[in-house]
């Protein structure tokens, strides 16, 4: 059956009429790449399946939650079990305990977590937090970082923002970017500058550890470590937005993989298991500042919900099994050297970034160790490159400033054709 997005393209003119530019996020509505965007009418595995009838294997899995492949059957159970006990109480219950203790044995730096519902939600709460704790108005973060979209953070944002092409948002008050100042990722004097000149001001800084939406960029040796001298030194808050890489890189997140310990941590997508949750967490001398223990305000009708708590808490059991991290590292691995052999025969030098279970690929010869650089590769060929892939029903990022994700459901043989369906996409780059 020939490739064919018809019905998708007759929905997508159908939900337009309803819905700002037919999505509910901007990146799924393919802008980045054109094209029409397959709508889904289930997933299974590392499987989507389109209203089409078309079938991808699955390398965004959510854009990083579906770590165990969709419809996980322990998972899938697990709610429909729930469910008949209701969908929300707004009340506590057992499973907030639940979950809160398995992410603090798996993050030690975590003495207090509080659930929200989703990323932007854990940041723009911890930002709050931190200005509150400090008694300091600024905030540092990173050009191509995406930590989610309230506005102190929405300040030459990656991910969507970057896509679309809207460096800054409109609808974000000149005061409010005023507090918030951009570094450049993996530039260490560029930050120490900006310390010498605001130290005192500075209330965090909020970094990815390892930035995902700028496409995946790793840090330089010794970066991480920098940065946290550098927080520590002016006694500024040092808040790792682990968002995508939490659970993701290895089960305790980049601050694991890197051994540096942040002030305060942000979490969601795979501890929601596919369902709504955000996280955020640290020190328990900042935390206790967090109402109703402390003047802090923040809250939410559905935060901590019996689903989402049931999806999260059998995901982290699932995948905190002994050797889980290094098989899904080693499944990556072998995809990411399998792309690179095809790259390479068909002469392209691009830049191929691994870290667990995350990947991407530039196409540049040059290194990419930060936006600036991101932003030089051939974005034309990645979106030709894409759409070849998507022919041929392999589902990537519709973006080269995201990253990929391989789950535990991923088997030998999708590998393989995810190769082989690279060779004919390189061809037609
Ligand atoms: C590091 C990091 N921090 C915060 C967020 C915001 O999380 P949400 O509000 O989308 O749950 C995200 C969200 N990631 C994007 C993908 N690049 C979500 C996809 C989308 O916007 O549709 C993130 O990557």
């Amino acid at each position: 059956m020939a490739f064919t997005l018809d019905k998708s393209a007759a929905a997508f003119s159908a939900a337009k009429q309803h819905i700002p530019g037919g999505v509910n996020s901007p990146v799924r509505s393919f802008r980045g790449v054109g094209g029409t965007p397959p709508f889904i009418a289930a997933a299974q595995g590392s499987r989507l399946h389109d209203i089409d009838g078309n079938q991808y294997i699955d390398y965004v899995g959510s854009w990083g939650p579906m770590i165990l492949g969709h419809a996980h059957p322990a998972v899938t159970e697990a709610l429909r079990e729930a469910v008949g006990r209701g969908t929300s109480y707004g009340a506590p219950t057992l499973l907030e305990t639940e979950l809160a203790e398995l992410v603090k044995a798996a993050v030690p730096s975590i003495d207090l977590v509080r659930f929200v519902n989703s990323g932007t939600e854990a940041t723009m709460s911890v930002l709050r937090l931190a200005r509150a704790f400090t008694g300091r108005s600024k905030i540092v973060k990173f050009a191509g970082c995406y930590h989610g979209h309230h506005d102190s953070l929405l300040v030459k944002a990656g991910s969507g923002a970057t896509t679309l092409g809207i460096p800054d948002s409109p609808g974000v008050p000149e005061g409010i970017a005023a507090t918030t100042l951009t570094a450049a990722y993996n530039d260490i004097a560029g930050l120490a500058d900006i310390f010498h000149r605001h130290g005192e001001d500075i209330a965090a800084v909020i970094i990815e550890p390892v930035p995902g939406n700028m496409g995946l960029v790793l840090p330089r040796d010794g970066y991480l470590q920098a940065v946290r001298d550098l927080t520590a030194k002016y006694e500024s808050l040092l808040i790792f937005d682990e968002v995508m890489s939490g659970f993701r890189v290895a089960y305790g997140g980049a601050q694991a993989a890197f051994g540096i310990t942040p002030d305060l941590t942000c979490l969601g997508k795979v501890i929601g298991g596919g369902l709504p949750v955000g996280a955020y967490g640290g020190r328990r001398d900042i935390m206790e500042y967090i109402a109703p223990a402390g003047p802090v305000y923040q809250a939410g009708t559905l935060s901590g919900n019996p689903l989402a708590m049931t999806a999260g808490i059998t995901t982290l059991k699932a995948i905190g099994v002994p050797g889980y991290y290094d098989r899904l590292s080693e499944k990556t691995a072998v995809l990411c050297a399998g792309v690179k052999a095809q790259a390479e025969k068909f002469g392209f030098e691009l830049q191929h970034h691994q870290i667990g279970s995350m990947f991407g690929l530039f196409f540049t010869a040059e290194p990419v160790y930060d936006y600036d650089s991101a932003k030089r590769s051939d974005v034309g060929a990645f979106n030709t490159y894409f759409h070849a892939m998507l022919a041929q029903g392999v589902y990537l990022a519709p973006s080269q400033f995201e990253a990929a994700f391989m789950s535990s459901a991923h088997s030998d043989d999708d590998i393989a054709v995810t190769i082989a369906a690279s060779a004919a996409a390189f061809a037609k780059v």
